[in-house]
């Protein structure tokens, strides 16, 4: 096992929604190399499932809950770090060497770095590491010029993970997306993902002097959350975007399901910035996870067993200007026959325009 580092470093992967951070780290995560290593998971919406995606529980996997630890849960992300530190000293954790935060895919990376510099505990234990950013190769040019936070992760990385590559491979698309990248941030090292690679080493090998030269010449905006993400009522992130969860107790009908996606990423997925479940197939023992980004429907696949405790079916969803009343009332007439899940309250719900397309 490696020595602890006076300064352990904490490397940040983000990238926009969808655009692959948890597959990435849960491949990183089986490689021997990052066995000694600490991972906190940080999600936008209501209810964290990447954490079971990851398939690692244990004492140095940390969720960080309910809001976004670019703003809202810096404080938290603080106190698990000091925590990790701590437990570590009087060996009731693992003794990790270096920690990796998935950030949510809306943060921007520069608060999160700043927490480590300006804690005046961290600051003593803790390091910056690299900044590994995920685009995505079939959304990520649009996003790029749609989404601040998108842009800034792009600008921020000291490597930049080009995942989906394997769906437009050859395109016009992901050339162009290839030199607006290297435009937007010519220092980063840039991959192509696969299967297999890159690999761990690649990504958080320790790289302290450029990290310390490019937030040397980012600090004009290092410490707080940008002036244009803020906004009128001081909540960070642009104010359309918001988060809800759909719950349902009642097995979901598969086919029901299929169609209702399909219509609602056809006609809205520009405005679905994210859908992520964990789905009760009727007739399936197992909970099948769903991931759509945009227009694009990911295929399903089949999880090893449910978390303790938890068969029912979750659907988060991360919009830009939709109705969530709308989508949870189509769901339950498509996905559940009509059989009420947690649908809206008659008096809560907006008025339905069009009840069979969502
Ligand atoms: N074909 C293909 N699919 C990918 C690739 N990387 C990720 N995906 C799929 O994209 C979907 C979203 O991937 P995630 O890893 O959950 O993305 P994320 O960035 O963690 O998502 P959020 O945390 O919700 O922002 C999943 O269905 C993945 O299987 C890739 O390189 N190729």
């Amino acid at each position: 096992m490696a020595d602890i580092p006076a300064f352990t470093p904490v490397h940040l992967l983000t990238g926009f929604l969808g655009s692959g951070k948890t597959t990435l780290l849960k491949r990183l995560l089986a490689d021997p190399a990052l066995a000694d290593t600490a991972v906190m998971i940080n999600e936008f919406g209501e209810v964290g499932l990447d954490h079971h995606l990851v398939e690692r529980i244990d004492d140095t996997m940390v969720l960080l809950q309910s809001g976004c630890v670019c703003c809202t849960v810096r404080g938290e992300l603080a106190e698990a770090l000091r925590d990790l530190h701590s437990k570590r000293e009087r060996g009731l954790v693992p003794p990790f060497t270096r920690v990796v935060i998935e950030s949510t895919g809306l943060a921007d990376p520069f608060p999160v770095l700043s927490t480590l510099k300006s804690d005046p505990v961290l600051r003593h234990h803790f390091r910056a590491g690299s900044v590994v950013t995920t685009v995505d190769a079939v959304n990520g040019l649009a996003q790029l010029e749609t989404y601040v936070e998108s842009n800034r992760q792009a600008a921020i990385a000291d490597r930049i993970v080009v995942t989906k590559a394997d769906l437009c491979a050859g395109s016009a698309g992901l050339a162009r997306l290839l030199s607006r990248l290297a435009e937007l941030n010519p220092d980063a090292v840039r991959h192509i993902a696969t299967a297999d690679g890159p690999g761990a080493e690649a990504l958080f090998g320790d790289d302290a002097a450029h990290r310390a030269a490019k937030l040397q010449s980012a600090s004009g905006f290092y410490c707080d959350a940008p002036a244009g993400l803020v906004t009128a009522d001081g909540t960070p992130h642009q104010a359309a975007i918001s988060s809800f969860v759909i719950a349902a107790d009642t097995p979901v009908d598969w086919t029901g399901f299929g169609v209702w996606l399909t219509m609602l990423l056809n006609r809205h997925g520009e405005r679905v910035l994210r859908v992520k479940g964990m789905l009760d197939i009727e007739g399936e023992d197992r909970p099948v996870a769903v991931h759509g980004v945009q227009h694009l429907v990911h295929p399903p696949v089949h999880m090893d067993a449910w978390p303790a405790g938890e068969r029912s079916s979750r659907i988060v969803f991360i919009v830009d200007g939709l109705d969530p009343n709308l989508l949870k009332r189509s769901f339950n007439a498509f996905a559940l026959a009509g059989k009420a899940a947690d649908s809206p309250q008659p008096e809560a719900a907006e008025p339905v325009r069009n009840a069979q397309s969502p």
